[in-house]
């Protein structure tokens, strides 16, 4: 039988040489992992010797850990006593945590009376812990391009056709072959357990009653089988978005998602370093303990955060320079690093080598590599700047479905091309339709409703598009999506009055 510990000689083992840590009253060695960890060894080092269980799972998929440590790292289990202390301490958190969430729960409106996506986000903004909402919110460094992703739409004014019969407004589509009730998708986001405790198994469920199709993140809070086991029924479409680490890493996961049922990849192409998101770095996953003292103006959290724990502060030994730059730790911190070399000679025929599913290119930001994208023969791209996140100062999606539209429209015939960033409104919606987007994605707006109404807020999202596209639709006097044309926008070149 294995060793039992109290929680005095686990918090002996705190240091760089010896150090343990607690995950659900199980007792890891994690000294050998401290210089592989992919956040790097500060983040573990303030936690030395503690029960970190909140923290971890709050950003790591499940089962993470066993399968990164060798398995002689675990020590044994907690004793009675201390598993005794733990469990009262938890019990606090989520007494606390519930009181919070009731409270915050009084501040939104009932989900009937959330009539758009800006009402849906304010809800959200009211009952999310300050540290999702950075998250979820920010863009990078002035967030210009995260302003101007939703203020570019407003350039496009709508050239409606009079007389023409709409009773009958047909908005079904298919994205990759894969039916779907809108031409709306939901764009892969990490993370959607920071601001619901059920995470991407919402948006799952959501998009499965509503008939639309989920982009699942390599960061997902959940495992992939998690999220693939959350679907409505076996015929639900998901697709993998994939970030790619090294060439062995992404085809094992390119294996496990096939092998659960996921129907294509879309590979990301604009996150080769991670964009610096200010709000998201101040705000960001120092280890729960050291908010505290700010946290008490802060708008609550799911997991509140009384834990007797005390991390200590960082230490500077053993950083990479853009540990250096990058002072605290963030979701993109503790995920492995992208392959930053990747190329369309060599990253496409390989992909096509390890997998038979569809292939799509999300972050393409330029006519040319639109061109060079069909050339590959990848059945699809996403025009996305990842929600403003990345490069600062890219053009918003929009423009460039407008510039490939007017510089190479035989691209549109090639490939599929989806867009997504800064979609809040169905006249958005279509507006790139008319463009040649197949479908638009939506990243934000799904997180924010997970984390104000659960599974019924995604779908309360979806039901608020499909009435805007709709009504879109038919004052423009189209009845299918194959009316719409480049023909019914017009983009100005001065910019409308737009509030923000
Ligand atoms: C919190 C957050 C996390 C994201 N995580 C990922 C990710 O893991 N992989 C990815 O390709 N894109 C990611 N994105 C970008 C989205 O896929 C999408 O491109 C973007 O959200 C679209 O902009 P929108 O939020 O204005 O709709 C993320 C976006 C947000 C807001």
């Amino acid at each position: 039988m294995s060793r039992r510990w109290s929680l005095q000689e686990v918090a002996q083992h705190d240091t760089s040489s010896s150090c343990w840590v607690i995950i659900r009253t199980k007792v890891y060695d994690v000294t050998t992992f401290l210089s592989v960890h992919p956040g790097g060894a500060d983040i573990i080092l303030r936690h030395a010797g503690l029960d970190v269980t909140v923290e971890y799972e709050s950003i790591h998929q499940p089962h993470t850990l066993e399968r990164s440590l060798p398995a002689e790292s675990y020590m044994g289990d907690l004793n009675s006593v201390a598993a005794h202390r733990l469990a009262q301490e938890h019990a606090l958190r989520r007494g606390m945590s519930d009181e919070f969430c009731m409270e915050n729960n009084c501040r939104k409106p009932p989900i009937d009376r959330v009539l758009n996506l800006r009402v849906m986000e304010e809800a959200a903004k009211s009952v999310m812990s300050s540290r999702a909402w950075d998250y979820y919110s920010s863009g990078s460094d002035d967030e210009i391009t995260l302003c101007e992703n939703m203020r570019a739409f407003s350039r496009f004014f709508f050239m409606p056709r009079a007389m023409m019969p709409v009773s009958n407004c047909d908005i079904s589509t298919t994205i990759l072959g894969f039916k779907s009730s809108i031409p709306v998708f939901i764009s892969g986001a990490a993370g959607a357990r920071l601001g619901h405790p059920l995470g991407e198994a919402n948006i799952t469920r959501g998009a499965g009653r509503t008939g639309i199709i989920q982009m699942v993140s390599s960061n997902a809070s959940l495992s992939y089988a998690e999220i693939a086991a959350s679907r409505i029924s076996d015929a639900q479409a998901l697709f993998f978005q994939l970030y790619k680490h090294t060439d062995a890493l992404a085809e094992t996961r390119i294996h496990e998602v096939e092998s659960l049922g996921y129907n294509a990849i879309f590979l990301t192409v604009d996150a080769i370093v991670s964009g610096f998101r200010v709000r998201e770095i101040r705000d960001s996953f120092v280890p729960q303990g050291t908010e505290r003292a700010s946290e008490q103006t802060q708008t609550p959290v799911w997991h509140a955060n009384v834990s007797s724990n005390v991390p200590r502060a960082p230490t500077t030994s053993s950083r990479t320079d853009e540990e250096v730059v990058k002072p605290t730790i963030t979701i993109a911190t503790v995920v492995k690093p992208v392959d930053r070399d990747m190329s369309w000679e060599r990253t496409i025929p390989w992909l096509r080598m390890v997998s038979r599913l569809p292939i799509v290119i999300k972050g393409i930001q330029t006519v040319e590599d639109a061109v060079l994208a069909a050339d590959a023969g990848v059945d699809g791209i996403v025009v996305s700047n990842h929600g403003g996140r990345q490069l600062e100062f890219s053009l918003p999606p929009i423009e460039v479905l407008y510039k490939i539209r007017k510089q190479r429209p035989d691209v549109f015939g090639k490939l599929e091309v989806y867009l997504d960033g800064g979609v809040r409104r169905g006249t958005d919606v279509v507006k790139a339709l008319c463009l040649g987007a197949r479908a638009v994605g939506l990243g934000r707006p799904f997180l924010f409703a997970q984390s104000a109404y659960g599974e019924e807020g995604v779908v309360q999202v979806v039901r608020i598009l499909e009435r805007e596209i709709l009504t879109t639709m038919r004052l423009l006097g189209a009845s299918t999506l194959k009316d719409l044309e480049p023909s019914l926008v017009e983009r100005v070149d001065w910019q409308p009055r737009y509030k923000l």
